[in-house]
């Protein structure tokens, strides 16, 4: 099968074309920053074949730059775009600095063709092979499901960088066989057919990759309250399943600690709704600063707080409050200009219990009990608090 050149470049070039309005209309317009990285890696390569297209054969060096410029450009975007979904990416200050190459090795190669087209075709093998490695590398923070778009946009990248490699020991070694991408030669035909391929994986890929990113953060709101940023009620329900198996698996206590704002409709009267979300945000801040990492901190609702406090029993619970009010006597005055107080209630997982629910409504006895008692207290539920001196 014999491709004409210049009938594959035009193709290359409408296929990148379509791909690069078809991404935009997909994921909105505006899009996000990342998804503008990725679809500015199509429009970069597209503009490579688009300058091969429209000035022909033999480029003259302005062209040549400007076609290598903008094909080196397309993989350090989409390297770009991968740290954008995936976290710092190994290489991308390499690639910035390899990209810029490119004009130097085109200008002060031109006396040395051979060396001009080897390096030329490292340069290109080393840009793809980043994006291979930007792919691949570990990311810890990414999910499960990234794995396979990462593979689908990596592995077409392979056979390209086998083919630079290719072209590069081609071009070093016999320079008059060198497989141009305008000429003929399999190789350069190859190249441009697997162009083509990579091309739409890497839109596969991308569009897949803005999805997942939709669906985490989706995943995320529906677990967290958008006020304080703790977890809410649904996400504290899971977690404390979670917590509560492996209380039990190990044999460890469990407490549950919640707690109220005391008069807090008089705060929003006074000093307004604004006033009273931060007073929210604040109390969840240090409420996440006085417990360990470990512990399930939420926001059940309104100004009711709650945490599951792992391996920990009724000195710890006291411990914690105590804490919390001392901080809270401190910064609430500093940030908000007024005293905030609370009531608390705590209760210890029990055998019988099956879910937290039965946990929590012990603790919402022991905040009833301290909410009747002056408010600003703890009190434990009623089965954990001293018996009255005989
Ligand atoms: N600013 C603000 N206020 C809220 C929010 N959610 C609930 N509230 C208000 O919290 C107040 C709770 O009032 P109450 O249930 O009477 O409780 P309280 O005034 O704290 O009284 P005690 O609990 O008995 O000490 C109501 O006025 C709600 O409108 C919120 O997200 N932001």
């Amino acid at each position: 099968m014999n491709l004409e050149p210049r009938t594959l470049t035009v193709l290359l070039s409408l296929q990148l074309l379509t791909l690069g309005l078809a991404l935009p209309l997909l994921t909105g317009l505006r899009g996000n920053a990342t998804m503008r990285w990725a679809q500015g890696s199509l429009w970069a390569q597209l503009g490579t074949w688009a300058v091969v297209v429209l000035v022909g054969h033999p480029l003259p060096l302005p062209a040549l730059i400007l076609g290598y410029g903008l094909g080196g450009l397309s993989f350090v975007l989409a390297l770009r775009a991968l740290q954008g979904w995936l976290g710092p990416r190994p290489g991308m200050k390499w690639a910035w600095a390899l990209w810029l190459l490119a004009a130097p090795l085109l200008v002060l190669g031109q006396p040395y063709p051979k060396l001009q087209q080897a390096g030329l075709n490292l340069w290109l093998a080393l840009l793809q092979g980043l994006v291979v490695l930007g792919a691949w590398a570990p990311a810890p923070k990414a999910h499960e499901s990234s794995r396979r778009w990462r593979t689908l946009l990596a592995l077409p990248l392979l056979p390209l960088m086998g083919l630079s490699l290719w072209r590069a020991f081609i071009g070093w070694t016999d320079p008059v066989a060198y497989p141009a991408l305008t000429g003929s030669h399999p190789v350069a035909q190859a190249y441009l057919v697997l162009s083509g391929l990579a091309a739409s994986f890497a839109a596969l890929a991308f569009m897949s990759a803005w999805r997942g990113e939709a669906e985490g953060r989706l995943r995320h709101q529906a677990k967290t309250d958008s006020l304080t940023q703790l977890s809410n009620r649904r996400a504290f329900q899971q977690r404390g399943a979670e917590m509560l198996a492996v209380a039990r698996r190990h044999r460890e206590p469990l407490a549950l600690y919640l707690l109220d704002v005391d008069h807090f409709k008089q705060i929003n009267d006074i000093h307004g709704h604004i006033s009273g979300d931060e007073a929210l945000g604040l109390l969840a801040r240090l409420l996440k600063q006085v417990v360990r990492p470990g512990d399930c901190v939420a926001r059940l609702g309104g100004e009711e707080f709650a945490v599951l406090l792992a391996r920990t029993e009724g000195q710890g619970v006291e411990a914690v409050d105590a804490r919390l009010r001392t901080a809270l006597g401190v910064e609430a005055e500093r940030e908000l200009g007024f005293a905030l107080d609370f009531s608390a209630g705590w209760a210890l997982l029990r055998h019988g219990d099956r879910s937290v629910e039965d946990i929590l409504r012990r603790a919402d006895v022991g905040l009833y009990a301290a909410k009747n008692g002056g408010r600003g207290r703890l009190c434990a539920e009623p089965s954990l608090m001293p018996a009255p001196a005989p």
